[in-house]
């Protein structure tokens, strides 16, 4: 089993328990009360770079990486150093997230909010949008056709913008197929955790210009943005360098504007 399987495995255990909870037509009548989501594209087009900055406790491949008390404090100091989206870490298990942490991000920002999770049912969207997220992940690897069809048609139709992530040509294969209008690139194998720093730019050429390009992972300050930006992205996603960064706002805007 790989590590994307076991995470999965784990996340499918914990939906079961929150679905007999609360069921799919209650969380559904809860949308009537959400605010309308908020559109990242405007930003996430414009000249320079954008980021995307994740509020993310631990991970898999580094263990634990900052306590994160307050995680409106922190997405307030993204927000305040020009993100375009703040990109909310929401698995239990081996990340340390939750809705709640999202719930109180949206609150505490005008910057759209990305669900980050193992999405795999449509209940989860359901979820995400009904916790006020504007925009939800789906990873390629973890999905086949029919099902990521089917999720990605549903998200737009809650009004979820979506990040579709790939790895590598196959999958951006797929998510290009797709129509997918915001297609991350990660530099980390999801089944084997190592990054490869090459990833974007052997996957980049294999995305129309027309769609929004964004390097995930392993990006630590603005010489890695001015490089990516150079292959082609407009966005970058990045956690583990800003949660550990004592100026969260100032690395944030430091990333911000990057020409190549
Ligand atoms: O971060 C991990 O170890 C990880 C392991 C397995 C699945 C997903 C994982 N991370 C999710 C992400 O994609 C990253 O949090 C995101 O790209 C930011 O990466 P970084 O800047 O390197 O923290």
């Amino acid at each position: 089993m790989s590590v994307l399987d076991d995470i999965v495995a784990g996340v499918r255990a914990d939906l079961s328990e929150r679905e007999e909870q609360t069921g799919l037509a209650d969380l559904r009548a809860a949308l009537a009360d959400v605010d309308p989501p908020r559109d990242p594209m405007p930003h996430l087009r414009a000249p320079g770079s954008s980021v995307i900055a994740e509020v993310k406790r631990r991970s898999p491949s580094k263990g634990d990486l900052a306590d994160i008390p307050d995680p409106a404090e922190l997405a307030t100091a993204y927000a305040a150093g020009g993100a375009a989206a703040i990109s909310v870490l929401t698995e239990r298990r081996r990340f340390g997230g939750s809705l709640d942490d999202l719930r109180a991000v949206r609150a505490a920002v005008d910057t759209p909010v990305l669900r980050k999770d193992f999405i795999v049912t449509s209940y989860q969207l359901v979820e995400a949008r009904a916790a006020g997220a504007d925009l939800a992940l789906l990873i390629v690897a973890a999905l086949d056709d029919d099902t990521l069809r089917r999720l990605h048609d549903e998200a737009r139709e809650l009004g979820l913008t979506v990040l579709v992530e790939v790895h590598d040509e196959v999958e951006t294969e797929r998510a290009v197929a797709l129509g997918a209008e915001l297609i991350g690139v990660n530099a980390r194998n999801l089944k084997t955790l190592e990054i490869h720093d090459d990833t974007f730019g052997r996957l980049a050429p294999l995305i129309p210009d027309d769609r929004v390009k964004v390097a995930e992972s392993g990006i630590f300050g603005p010489a890695d943005v001015r490089r990516f930006v150079g292959e082609g992205a407009r966005a970058v996603l990045v956690g583990e360098a800003l949660v550990k960064d004592g100026d969260p706002q100032a690395a944030v805007a430091a990333m911000t504007g990057v020409q190549a």
